[in-house]
């Protein structure tokens, strides 16, 4: 295996799904990896093709030798899916048979390389049992966001991604201030629906590429691809106000408090940031200057 193989961003487009699209859509399917890395891992076939290869550009890089470069593609016809060999070298195995075109079925298995997939039509019950399993594996039960493991997974291939295409990064680290009082005076149940009203806020701020995630207790986190530091810093700093607005009163009434505030930390990857654990240090170390600062407030190396 060579060192490449290793490459966390391995498979990373079309895993990442924003928290919206979330439950199986009319006539999706996926592939579920049983043989390669990420044993388990699931990618979503939607409605536009999936061409996977060894090449940056293809939609499923699979970095292995004996893939070729633009290996096999899968599309959607009305009639379901299908999957066409892109003349590769080493050929496309369907149930173990060399193929050139083929429909895909449920339960079909795809070989490529060294790779074998399942493929699972959306109406199949366990592919059903798929996405329950995945969103229990992924989700923050209170809140619905990713949770923290999910959110480290998503931030190293995030961050494998923008390094590789030297493409930006930022992160916000987002926490409630006072929040310890919050339950203390209104109970634990007050600061739960707290918890979930925030959340909410952060899902509809958030454009649909930001992946929103629920790092800890009264702690969030926003991955923002794409994006210049500047950009992440005015967007952070909407999201602060959007929560200093809220009325919890107007919207449930006691017994929660009337309203609360948000401190955030941004950092952005740059050759001191370039690993999960020194970004996220980074924005932690802003959220800390916003707290000391007073709380309600965004911190960024920019101010
Ligand atoms: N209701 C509720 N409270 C939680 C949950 N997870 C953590 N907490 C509470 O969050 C509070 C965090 O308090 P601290 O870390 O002292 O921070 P703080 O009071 O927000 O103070 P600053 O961060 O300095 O503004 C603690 O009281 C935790 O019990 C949860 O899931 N639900």
């Amino acid at each position: 295996m060579s060192s490449r193989d290793n490459d966390p961003s391995t498979t990373q487009r079309r895993t990442i799904r924003p928290q919206r699209e979330l439950g199986v859509e009319h006539g999706q399917a996926c592939l579920i990896v049983l043989q390669g890395q990420r044993l388990g891992q699931r990618i979503d076939l939607g409605r536009s093709p999936l061409v996977i290869g060894r090449a940056p550009d293809a939609d499923l890089q699979l970095l292995e030798h004996s893939i070729s470069r633009q290996h096999s593609r899968i599309w959607l016809e009305p009639s379901g899916y299908r999957i066409k060999d892109l003349d590769s070298t080493n050929k496309t195995f369907l149930n173990d048979q060399p193929i050139i075109e083929a429909e895909l079925k449920d339960g079909d298995h795809i070989t490529i390389g060294s790779w074998v997939f399942k493929f699972m039509d959306a109406s199949s019950l366990e592919m059903r049992y798929h996405e329950e399993l995945y969103l229990l594996a992924t989700l923050d039960p209170l809140t619905e966001l990713y949770n923290r493991r999910q959110f480290l997974e998503l931030l190293e291939k995030e961050l494998a991604r923008s390094a590789s295409h030297s493409r930006p990064l930022a992160l916000l680290i987002i926490d409630l201030d006072n929040f310890k009082e919050v339950n203390d005076r209104y109970g634990h149940p007050a600061g739960d629906i707290v918890l979930r009203r925030v959340a909410s806020i952060l899902r509809d701020q958030a454009p649909q590429e930001l992946i929103v995630s629920r790092i800890g207790g009264e702690e969030f986190a926003i991955i923002v691809p794409e994006q210049p530091i500047e950009h992440a810093v005015a967007f952070a700093e909407g999201v602060r106000a959007a929560v200093a607005a809220l009325d919890l009163h107007a919207d449930t009434g006691p017994p929660v408090p009337p309203g609360i505030t948000i401190s955030i930390g941004v950092a952005s990857r740059d050759a001191e940031t370039s690993t999960v654990s020194k970004l996220l240090r980074a924005a932690d170390e802003q959220l800390y200057r916003a707290k000391q600062a007073g709380r309600n407030k965004v911190c960024s190396p920019l101010r």
